[in-house]
């Protein structure tokens, strides 16, 4: 049988800016996505009985809850495929970490399995598709670095220098919902633009209320902002700060409290999956 794998790569929002709120509660956004050349790996495999299994993944989320599986099910019954696939995950994106990990597998799972199982949907249904699995998955299926409004799924590209990041998790699991619910959440932010963004201005809303809740985070974001500027990405817990190279990056993870995860990765406008798919 054929099998295929594809990465699925983490992103940072590097700014994340509340403007409103919708009436069924979804938080109105400005965000700017970045991809990592960081990421899981997800290998597909076609079944022919139909059937969709898990046979790896993360230890903690169960088969039928996992963002793969929802999604390849969800292909399933929107195209009546009666194929299946066998999907294992490699995880190393930290879970819960604001790196859209959940989000990223998903859409790997939509666009490998679209294309594996011949079942023709362009980009523009599958970030429909997938937006029914997360707000995070329309930027991961179209796979380009992106300016962000709606709940996250109104993108315009853009080009962004390629940058070093530092990323930091201090293995604290942050629950998205939790963060939004927040009362003291700021959530009338007066719009940006791109230019703006560049000359500096932007934030992310969610930092100061994690800080409030979350100690060990508080901790990080202090002490990588003695190397560089740190910032939240999404609704954290994981942290990131812009570095001049990958040396510089690494020379700062020397000194990482063993309690932490850390790493460095390049941030890419076209996603890993983007320019995998290319080639398949
Ligand atoms: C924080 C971000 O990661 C920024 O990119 C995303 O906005 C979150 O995206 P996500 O993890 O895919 O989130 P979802 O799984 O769609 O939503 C989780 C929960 O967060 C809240 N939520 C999410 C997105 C949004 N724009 N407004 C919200 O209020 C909702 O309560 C929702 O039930
Ligand atoms: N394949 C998967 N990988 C990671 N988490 C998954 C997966 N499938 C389901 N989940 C669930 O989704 C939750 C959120 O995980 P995820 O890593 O996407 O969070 P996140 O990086 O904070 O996302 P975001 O930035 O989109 O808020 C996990 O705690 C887990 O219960």
């Amino acid at each position: 049988m054929q099998a295929l794998i594809l990465p699925a790569p983490a992103k940072l929002n590097l700014f994340l800016h509340i403007t409103g709120r919708r009436a069924d509660g979804y938080h109105l956004l400005q965000t700017l996505f970045v991809f990592l050349d960081f990421g899981d790996d997800i290998t597909l495999s076609v079944r022919a009985d139909g059937e969709i299994h898990r046979p790896a993944g993360a230890a903690d989320v169960p088969e039928h809850a996992d963002l793969t599986v929802r999604a390849a099910r969800l292909l399933q019954q929107e195209t009546g495929c009666r194929l299946g696939a066998d999907i294992h995950v490699q995880k190393r994106i930290p879970m819960g970490g604001g790196l859209g990990g959940g989000s990223s597998d998903a859409a790997t799972v939509l666009k490998g399995l679209n294309h594996l199982w011949n079942c023709g949907l362009d980009d523009d249904a599958l970030a429909t598709l997938g937006l029914r699995l997360g707000a995070d998955v329309p930027v991961f299926v179209r796979g380009h670095a992106a300016w962000a409004e709606g709940v996250g799924e109104q993108l315009t590209p853009v080009e962004l220098p390629t940058k070093w990041y530092v990323v930091i998790h201090p293995r604290v699991h942050v629950p998205t919902a939790e963060l939004f619910s927040a009362p003291d959440l700021t959530r009338d932010c007066l719009p940006i633009t791109l230019a703006a963004f560049h000359d500096g201005q932007g934030s992310n809303v969610f930092q100061p209320v994690v800080e409030k809740r979350y100690p060990e985070v508080a901790n990080a974001i202090s002490w990588l902002s003695g190397f560089a500027e740190a910032r939240l990405t999404g609704s954290g817990s994981c942290l990131f700060a812009p570095v001049s190279s990958k040396g510089k990056g690494n020379k700062i993870l020397q000194n990482l409290p063993p309690e932490w995860f850390g790493f460095v990765a390049q941030g890419v406008t076209m996603s890993p999956l983007q320019q995998r798919l290319v080639t398949v």
